[in-house]
Formats: structure tokens, C-alpha cells, sequence
């Protein structure tokens, strides 16, 4: 939804990591619940991306094995004092809920990001196993002990995390970044 805040439009980047399209799919399910233009970059494919320019930044990313993947990483801190200017979303997706969630959520973003977010949340993770590479299938096993094609995906999660990002309305009528 395109929202106009006199003359100004509230644009808004979710920039984005994915290795088998979960968190891809959160991205679109979150931009259509946000309020603004939402540009969707997945910066593992565009890798010059830039969080230049923006009103509001969000971030995803998955969890494999613990750790978050070098493009994320790479888009941080190549963008770290843009990202760190605006109202801030960072989520991740990973099968893992409770501590051991919170723990990759922990580990995905530097502590002064999670600190400067107005809301940092799992969305829950999926796996279909037809789509896991050689190798990825046993270490999925050995790291979550699920056998089938498994959702946690959780689209109230998400729908709450659209609310605060949209309950911050605040573009600066000045040029600067
Ligand atoms: C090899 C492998 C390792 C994983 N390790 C973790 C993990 O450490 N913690 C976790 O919460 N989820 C883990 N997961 C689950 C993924 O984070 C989950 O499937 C997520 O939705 C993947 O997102 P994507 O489809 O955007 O790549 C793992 C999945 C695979 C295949």
C-alpha cells in the first residue's frame, strides 16, 4: 500500500537473504502489510545494493546452522551508518523457537542493530526436504532432528511486526540520509 504523508511517500527497503525462498516469501508477505513503497532486494543477488535512500530499513535473514550467511553480513556493514540512521525491523527465519530461537536472532545482527530496532522478531522457519542439497539433508537432521517437510512460518508474527514498523511514521523532510 502506498501511503502519502502530505507530499511525502513513506519508502520503505527489505533487504533480504534466502537460500530455499522462506524468507523470501516473509518479505512479500510483510510488504503487503506495510504501510509505504516497499522495495525488495535480495542482496545476495544484488550484491552493490545500498540501504541509501530510504525511510525505514528491514532485514532478513535465515539461520543455518547457527549462523547467518556473508551476504547479510557484507550488506551490513557495508551500509551499517544508513541502516543504523533509520527506523530499523530485523527478522530471521529458522526453525528454532524459544532460547535457542532467540539465541540465532542474537548471533544474526551486531548487538547495535538489535538495540536500535523498533521490533527484532522470528518469523519461524521451512524446510521442504526434496529441495535440500546432498549434503544439507543430513546436516538438517543432525542440527533440528526433523525427518519431514516442516512450517512454523508464523503469519501473526509477522502481520504484529508490520504494525510497529507501520505505527513509526516519521520520513524527515530534509534531503540528507
Ligand atoms: C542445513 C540446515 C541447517 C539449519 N540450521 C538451522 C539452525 O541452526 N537454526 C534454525 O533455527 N534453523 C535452521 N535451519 C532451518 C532454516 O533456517 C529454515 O529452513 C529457513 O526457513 C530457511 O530459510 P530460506 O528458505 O530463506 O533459506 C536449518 C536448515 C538447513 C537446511
Amino acid at each position: 500500500m502506498n501511503l502519502m504523508i502530505g507530499e511525502l511517500c513513506v519508502n520503505i527497503l527489505i533487504a533480504y537473504v534466502t537460500k530455499h525462498g522462506t524468507t523470501e516469501a516473509c518479505a512479500k508477505k510483510l510488504a503487503e502489510k506495510l504501510e509505504g513503497s516497499v522495495t525488495l532486494v535480495d542482496v545476495k543477488k544484488d550484491p552493490a545494493a545500498t540501504a541509501q535512500g530510504y525511510d525505514k530499513i528491514i532485514l532478513g535473514v535465515p539461520i543455518y546452522g547457527g549462523d547467518i550467511e556473508r551476504e547479510m553480513k557484507h550488506f551490513v556493514h557495508q551500509n551499517f551508518p544508513q541502516i543504523m540512521g533509520k527506523p530499523l525491523g530485523l527478522y530471521i527465519c529458522g526453525l528454532f523457537e524459544g532460547e535457542k530461537g532467540l539465541a540465532g536472532l542474537k548471533k544474526a545482527y551486531p548487538e547495535q542493530l538489535l538495540k536500535k530496532a523498533i521490533v527484532a522478531d522470528l518469523f519461524g522457519g521451512s524446510v521442504v526436504q526434496s529441495k535440500l542439497g546432498f549434503l544439507e539433508r543430513p546436516i538438517f537432521r543432525m542440527v533440528t532432528k526433523i525427518k519431514t517437510d516442516y512450517s512454523n512460518v508464523s503469519d501473526e508474527k509477522i502481520a504484529a511486526f508490520a504494525e510497529r514498523m507501520n505505527a513509526n511514521i516519521a520520513p524527515k523532510k530534509s534531503k540528507a540520509n
